[in-house]
């Protein structure tokens, strides 16, 4: 792995020589902050994505994480769904069951998934609803800059189009300032309705984890993670967005996202 401080944005670039090098670092990363937070708050609330990114998180089923993490401790949330049903092969959530929640012992009364049963505007205010109730329990920590929900972890994937959970380029999403979940009904990538964290959730939680593989995300890499000229439009690139305001991002990339970096953002190897 080579590593980097990221630029204009504080960051940490992680770069890997395969994807599976990736997952073994990624997993590492995830289990040290469930033992930190769950040290610190005895429990740890984690917001996941969908795409790539959970097939990566697959070496957390096995040895030793499955006997090492207190899965018990485990919230886990989604920072995005499709609207689709539960069993639908477009859901977030059926992608999580099917290759990670089904092979850990995480309790089934700790998973909020989004529901499917009713309109996305319906699904999106419920969710919220619910992570409002978790953080005035704190099982879900609070923002002291803004109130905002304080995951102790948001895992992102990026489409090539520099998309992150489902905030897309120039969309209004990408400006709300109040909400903390919200819908769009057109998506650019199908399926057209989802339920999305917004901007100000994300950017507050305590650690965002951004997983990009593939040739085909290098150059939103390069463009979320370069110094840019005074004008460049943010909204065209929503992962550039991902600015956490009090917490630590890191980027993990294989050598094949991380083709186009700038190599004068790249620090010690
Ligand atoms: O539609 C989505 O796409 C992104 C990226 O997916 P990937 O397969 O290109 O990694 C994903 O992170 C997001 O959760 C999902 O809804």
């Amino acid at each position: 792995m080579s590593s980097c401080g990221g630029p204009k944005i504080k960051s940490e670039l992680r770069v890997f020589e395969s994807p599976d090098e990736l997952a073994t670092d990624l997993a590492e990363y995830i289990s040290q902050l469930s033992e930190n937070s769950v040290k610190e708050r005895g429990c740890f609330t984690i917001a996941l994505s969908g795409g790539s990114l959970i097939s990566l998180m697959g070496k957390l089923c096995e040895a030793p994480y499955d006997k090492t993490v207190d899965w018990t401790k485990w919230f886990v949330f989604w920072a995005d769904e499709r609207a689709v049903a539960k069993n639908h092969i477009d859901s977030n959530y059926k992608l999580t069951k099917d290759l990670f929640l089904s092979k850990v012992p995480i309790l089934n009364s700790h998973v909020f998934s989004i529901n499917d049963n009713v309109t996305v505007e319906d699904a999106a205010a419920e969710y919220e609803f619910a992570i409002r109730q978790l953080v005035k329990i704190r099982t879900v920590g609070v923002s002291e800059s803004n109130d905002c929900p304080k995951f102790d972890l948001i895992l992102l994937g990026m489409g090539p189009d520099g998309h992150v959970a489902s905030l897309f380029p120039h969309h209004p999403a990408l400006e709300l300032k109040e909400e903390w979940v919200t819908y769009i009904t057109d998506s650019p990538k199908p399926p057209p309705e989802r339920i999305t964290f917004t901007l100000p959730v994300i950017n507050s939680a305590s650690s965002v984890a951004m997983v990009a593989v593939g040739e085909e995300k290098a150059m939103a890499v390069h463009l979320a993670t370069a110094g840019a000229g005074e004008n460049f439009d943010a909204s065209s690139l929503p992962a550039r967005m991902v600015q956490p305001t009090d917490g630590k991002l890191v980027w993990f990339l294989d050598s094949t996202a991380a083709s186009v970096l700038d190599v004068s953002n790249s620090g010690s190897g």
